[in-house]
Parts: C-alpha cells; structure tokens; sequence
C-alpha cells in the first residue's frame, strides 16, 4: 500500500519526537519548542494560505496620504495579506512552498514585519498568536507523528478542482498505546 513519504526534515522531527516520550501525544507546554522545523512549515502555510487574507477592516481616524492616494478621514481600509505574502518584489519565489526560507530570516508574524501579517498588526492585531501556534504546530505534530498518511491516487496534480485527499492508518507502534 502506498503512504505518504516524509521528507527527510520530517524524519528529524520524529527524532527529536521520541526523545522524551516514547508513546504519548506532544504537549504544546512541553513539547513545541522542540520543533522548530514543523514551526516553520506552520508560518509557510500561514504566509501562503492567510486565515484572514483581507486584514480587519481600518479607518482613518485623520485625513491622511498613503503612497500618494489621499485618504479622507473616515476612510475603510482594507490590507491585503495574501497578496503581499506572495509579491515577488518581497518574497523570493514566493509560490513556492519552503519552510526553510525561514531559517535565515528574521521575519516574524508579531505584527511588526508588514510582510508577514497572518496575525494582523497594531493595537487589534490577534491575542491569541502565541497559543494558536503552539496548538496548530503541536497538533500537526501528533497527525504526524501517529498515523501514516496515505493519499488518493489517479487525480493528477493537487489543485483547487482536485484537493489533496489522504486516509490516515495508525503507525503500528502506536497501535498497542491506543488501545492499552
Ligand atoms: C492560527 C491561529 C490564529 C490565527 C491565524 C488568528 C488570526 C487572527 C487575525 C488575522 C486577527 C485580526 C487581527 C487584525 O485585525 O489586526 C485576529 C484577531 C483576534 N484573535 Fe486570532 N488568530 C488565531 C488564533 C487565536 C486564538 C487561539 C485566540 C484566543 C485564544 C485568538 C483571539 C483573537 C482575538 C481576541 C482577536 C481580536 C483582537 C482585537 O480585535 O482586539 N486568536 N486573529
């Protein structure tokens, strides 16, 4: 039966993985800083597919100009995400999926680099980015980690027509944990 193949980033994750706890689920407290690869595959799909591509709506409090358009006070706002999240003026390849282009840059998503905005910016900007990270990151980690994914063969590249479709089968080492 074919299944999905980890990259070989994925294979250190589970290394680092069954390191402390042989048959558990990771734990967000305990467990995320750990993974600092899977983090960054997180922040891709986040640049890439914003939960939020148009950023809450603003208004100006002022009249105010912003790169030569007059904006009259009372004006809504909206900033687009997604769009600068994949402009190639700011992004190298930006279509591209790569977690790695993280690991040599500084660009976080606290709202202070405009590139990266998933969690929006300024006084509204998202409360929770530390704890969805932590859960996202640590959950991807667990559908990893304890199952092996297998996907639909025959439908041609992964597309909007053909999403990606996989069943989950239990990794055999874990079979005994779930139901011990
Ligand atoms: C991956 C998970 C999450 C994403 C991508 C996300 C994204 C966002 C975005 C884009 C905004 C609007 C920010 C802006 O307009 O500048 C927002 C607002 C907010 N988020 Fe999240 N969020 C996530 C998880 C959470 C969690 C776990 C909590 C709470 C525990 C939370 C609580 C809030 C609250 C309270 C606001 C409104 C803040 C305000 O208007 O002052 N979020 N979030």
């Amino acid at each position: 039966m074919p299944s999905f193949t980890c990259t070989p980033s994925f294979h250190a994750l589970f290394a680092q993985s069954h390191r402390a706890k042989k048959h558990t689920l990771l734990h967000a407290d305990e467990d995320a800083k750990d993974l600092p690869y899977l983090y960054n595959v997180v922040k891709e799909v986040l640049r890439l597919h914003p939960v939020v591509p148009l950023l809450v709506p603003r208004i100006s409090s002022t009249e105010t100009t912003v790169e030569g358009y007059f904006l009259p006070s009372g004006t809504i706002a909206f900033v687009n995400v997604w769009a600068i999240a994949r402009d190639p003026k700011i992004w190298d390849r930006p279509e591209d999926f790569s977690p790695e282009r993280f690991e040599t840059s500084t660009r976080d998503m606290k709202g202070q680099d405009y590139e990266l905005l998933p969690f929006g910016s300024g006084r509204r900007m998202c409360l929770g980015i530390r704890l969805g990270m932590l859960m996202v990151t640590v959950t991807l980690a667990n559908l990893i980690r304890f199952f092996d994914w297998e996907p639909e063969l025959g439908k041609g590249v992964e597309s909007m027509e053909h999403p990606l479709k996989c069943t989950p089968h239990i990794r055999k080492e874990f079979v005994n944990a779930f139901l011990t």
